[in-house]
């Protein structure tokens, strides 16, 4: 576990509002930066007042026996009781807010989180300065300083990752044959490829590009995973949580004709909706018990974005007042949308099948604040970014009618994403 060796004894916090009108993301700097952003809202931070990097838990290589949500969940609570707040707003994201990102398998190592020194957020018309820190530095004048320009990030060599894209197609023909042995309902298998730059990838060109291409989905970037997910695992506000349950998925298409062609092909699609019905199935069970309402629409409606359309289902409840944010994000973890059902099954095939460590893609990637107010999504359509490396994800749900061939092309529909993000003059 390594936590940043600067951690003051006492962290002092301060929100206060900000009249600065520009795009959040015209404040980033270029190391390290922090966001979750959808449609101009959303908060980007960086520095490091504190920061976890969790070991892999027990049972995998180096395993140490940590339950990497529960240690998050410590260690959050005592980065802030060590806070003195002064919080002139009070809205959900002001105050101490920590970003973070949790590994898809408990045995492998890398889940973050960070606590900021400079948060700025917007909500609305109400834009604020949340600064951890005493020291000069901390001013308001200081903080906001000119950042460099963003940086095209040049000609990339790509590579197809392990397993290929025909051993792949090999796998999906393998779990398609065990979901029909009855072995398992559903998988979600999914592959790499990977981005070689010329120099050190500016995260922020990326974080531009997917805000302006998917202002609908919520982009990100945590310690170094970098994307804009359609999926909301949860968002919390008060003891209100919403989260949006995606399976099912088609290309958009190139005429207004073709692409109402393959919306209806997708809704009246009986495999898609049954992949999707596990997705729902698998949300009710875990939400019921940590809610004392839950409300579940009986029929998804179609999210189109730029790249894929999904089957898509919004699902609100009230959560029971003992139930913290970690605790709902760790229960929820991993849906059907990227594990499978039954989930144990599932992960075990996927680990048999992918052959890779999915690292922190398909993992919860969000934010906290100290009220327990947060957003928490899935870590999809987004790349692990390496100085000038980046490792692009992307996976498919497979039950008992899905077609290799079709799958491989889907994959490819949800890659453009960050293919796109990482391509200069897109
Ligand atoms: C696993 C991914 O997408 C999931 C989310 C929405 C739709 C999906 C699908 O239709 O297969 C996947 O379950 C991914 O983008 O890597």
């Amino acid at each position: 576990m390594s936590v940043a060796p600067e951690s003051p004894k006492q962290l002092t916090v301060r929100t206060v509002p900000l009249h600065d009108g520009r795009p959040l993301l015209a404040h980033l700097p270029e190391a390290a930066p922090l966001a979750w952003l959808r449609g101009g809202e959303g908060l980007v931070g960086w520095g490091e007042a504190a920061r976890i990097t969790l070991p892999a838990e027990n049972g995998g290589s180096g395993g140490s026996g940590v339950q990497r949500f529960g240690a998050a969940a410590r260690w959050l609570a005592e980065v802030l009781a060590r806070a003195e707040v002064t919080d002139a707003l009070d809205l959900p994201g002001t105050g101490p807010v920590v970003f973070g990102g949790f590994t898809f398998a408990p045995d492998s190592a890398g889940s973050t989180l960070v606590l900021p020194r400079v948060v700025i957020g917007r909500r609305g018309d109400r834009t604020w300065l949340t600064t951890v820190g005493d020291g000069p530095g901390a001013r308001p004048a200081d903080v906001l300083r000119e950042v460099r320009p963003l940086r095209p990030v040049g000609r990339l060599a790509w590579r197809d990752g392990t397993p290929d894209a025909g051993q792949w197609r090999a796998a999906v023909a393998e779990a398609v044959a065990r979901i029909r042995a009855g072995a398992l309902d559903k998988v979600v298998l999914a592959r790499e490829v990977h981005a070689d730059a010329p120099a050190d990838i500016d995260v922020r060109t990326l974080l531009a590009r997917l805000s302006r291409d998917y202002p609908g989905c919520y982009t990100f970037s945590v310690a170094g995973m970098v994307g804009a997910t359609p999926e909301l695992l949860i968002r919390r506000e008060g003891d209100d949580v919403t989260s949006l349950v995606l399976a099912g998925t088609r290309a958009r298409g190139g005429t207004p004709e073709e692409d109402a062609r393959l919306a209806a092909d997708l809704t009246g699609s009986a495999k898609d909706v049954e992949e999707h019905r596990y997705a729902v199935d698998s949300l009710r069970a875990t939400l019921t018990p940590l809610c004392s309402s839950i409300d579940v629409p009986d029929l998804p409606e179609l999210l189109r974005l730029a790249n894929v359309q999904h089957l898509a289902s919004p699902v609100r409840g009230t959560l029971r007042p003992e139930v913290s944010t970690l605790d709902v994000v760790a229960a929820m973890h991993p849906t059907a949308a990227v594990g499978g059902t039954p989930t144990p099954t599932a992960v075990d095939l996927i680990r048999d099948l992918e052959g890779t460590d999915r690292g922190r893609y398909a993992g919860p990637v969000g934010w906290l604040d100290a009220r327990g107010n947060g957003e928490w999504g899935i870590a999809l359509r987004c790349a692990e970014i390496t100085g000038p490396r980046a490792r692009l994800f992307a996976g498919c749900g497979i039950v008992a009618g899905s077609d290799p061939d079709a799958e491989l092309a889907e994959a490819d529909s949800k890659f453009r994403v960050m293919r796109e993000a990482l391509t200069d003059g897109t």
